[in-house]
């Protein structure tokens, strides 16, 4: 065994959750921010690495807001249902094929939506307030100037910021920046996360097993987990317990965070810390949580490398304290919670030691968060019938019923830069 083997020997001491997510923030920092240019179609939900700086008015020219007819404003004052003012019908303004003469005293162009104002005119008079009587019409509505006018930068202007860098590309943002021509956007790289799955018992799910073997979930939950936090999924791979599949595994380049899920603890077949160890660091290996404690962080080159436990809770617990806040600030997104939170009372009371996180599943039920009553780090159903989780942290010896309490739901996400 070398020194940094454990196995069989058991944790001799293990990090706090604040000393692992330091090393892990710091980690993470020390790689390069990584941009691609890419087409807007594919810019949803990524994270804008460069502000977008309009080169153009929008609109682009002063253009009708209604259907009906440009006049100058001043030639309806007093019209009326009862004093209809006439006007001669001198041309029509269509969208992209404006009217080509001046609009002079007298005389009104019919306008559709989007269609550009005729110079000379300063209003619009919607078709409700009109009646066309042979070459003329009959305006029944005083308008102001620049009634129903949508002018020229009004929505966007020339040199002004349209998007912020660090925006998550929503929808609306991405047709803004349609709406000023720009077809690519600079936007920050997705991380590649490698899942590798391990454990000789693990069956995949739509195959046959025999007595004493498992069906395999990590990777389903990953798969999910990864893609929510804007990482790609690179592969999971399904590796037999051997030191020397985990060891290609691990080496192969193409991943910038790599997971394992299993062989995380002190077991004899638990290849991988001693391998991550030795073909890289790491630091964090044991961490002083429930569940997840056999949880390990290193790197390997430039990969940050997660050990996820593999009992199925504890793989998404850690998941969610470690690896997914290390892929969501891969690809410019905060490191904090993906989840929406609600504060309510606590149904019943949380047992926990000091020195110690807990992650504890509750379900909210009458305004009150209730701690699950069977909730161990294999009962994976405990986290589907669990709207959300509470955090206990280090300093607290558990919390009594009624203390409030901050429950992260699992099903309300909730995504920030
Ligand atoms: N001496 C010690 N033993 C253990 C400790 C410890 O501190 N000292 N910690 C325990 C805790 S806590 C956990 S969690 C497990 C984690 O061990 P591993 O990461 O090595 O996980 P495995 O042994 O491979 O699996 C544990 C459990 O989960 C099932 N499993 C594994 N992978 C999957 C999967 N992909 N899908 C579904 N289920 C999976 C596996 O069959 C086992 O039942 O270590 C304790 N031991
Ligand atoms: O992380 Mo293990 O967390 O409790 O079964």
């Amino acid at each position: 065994m070398s020194p940094q083997d454990i196995r069989m020997s058991g944790f001799q001491s293990r990090s706090t959750v604040d000393e692992a997510l330091a090393w892990l923030d710091g980690a993470v920092q020390e790689i390069p921010q990584q941009v691609e240019e890419i087409s807007l179609e594919l810019s949803h939900g990524r994270t804008l690495a460069e502000r977008v700086v309009s080169q153009i008015d929008v609109p682009g020219f002063d253009r009708s807001a209604m259907d009906g007819y440009a006049v100058i404003a001043d030639e309806t004052t007093g019209a009326s249902d009862y004093n209809p003012i006439r006007l001669q019908v001198v041309g029509d303004s269509m969208p992209s094929n404006g009217y080509s003469g001046e609009i002079r005293s007298g005389q009104a162009v019919r306008t559709m939506t989007g269609a550009p104002i005729p110079r000379g005119a300063s209003a619009v008079v919607p078709a409700e307030y009109t009646e066309v009587v042979d070459d003329n019409v009959l305006i029944s509505l005083t308008v102001g100037q620049f009634k129903h006018i949508g002018r020229t930068g009004e929505d966007i202007q020339i040199g002004g910021t349209v998007v912020d860098a660090g925006r998550i590309l929503r929808p609306q943002d991405v047709a803004v920046i349609a709406s000023i021509g720009q077809a690519k956007v600079t936007v920050r790289k997705q991380p590649f996360v490698r899942v590798i799955i391990t454990g000789n018992e693990l069956v995949r799910p739509g195959e046959q097993k025999r007595p004493h073997q498992i069906y395999e979930a990590n990777s389903s939950l990953l798969s999910g987990t990864i893609p929510r936090d804007g990482g790609i999924l690179e592969s999971v791979r399904f590796i037999e317990d051997s030191e020397s599949a985990i060891r290609n595994a691990l080496l192969e380049p193409g991943a910038d965070v790599i997971l394992v899920s299993g062989g995380s603890s002190v077991g004899a077949e638990d290849f991988a810390p001693g391998l991550v160890a030795r073909l890289g660091e790491l630091p964090i290996h044991g961490v002083a949580m429930r569940p997840s404690s056999p949880t390990g962080l290193g790197r390997i080159g430039n990969a940050i490398v997660v050990l996820l436990p593999g009992n199925p809770v504890s793989c998404l617990c850690a998941y969610d304290f470690f690896a997914g806040r290390a892929i969501r600030q891969l690809a410019g997104r905060s490191k904090s919670w993906p989840f929406r939170t609600i504060e309510l009372p606590l149904g019943r009371k949380i047992a926990s030691a000091i020195g110690r996180t807990d992650y504890c599943r509750v379900r909210v039920e009458a305004g009150k968060a209730i701690p699950l009553a069977i909730s161990g780090a294999s009962i994976l159903s405990s986290t589907t019938r669990a709207d959300g989780f509470v955090i206990v942290p280090a300093a607290s010896e558990g919390l009594p019923a009624e203390t409030p309490v901050t429950v992260l739901l699992y099903s309300e996400l909730f995504m920030t830069n």
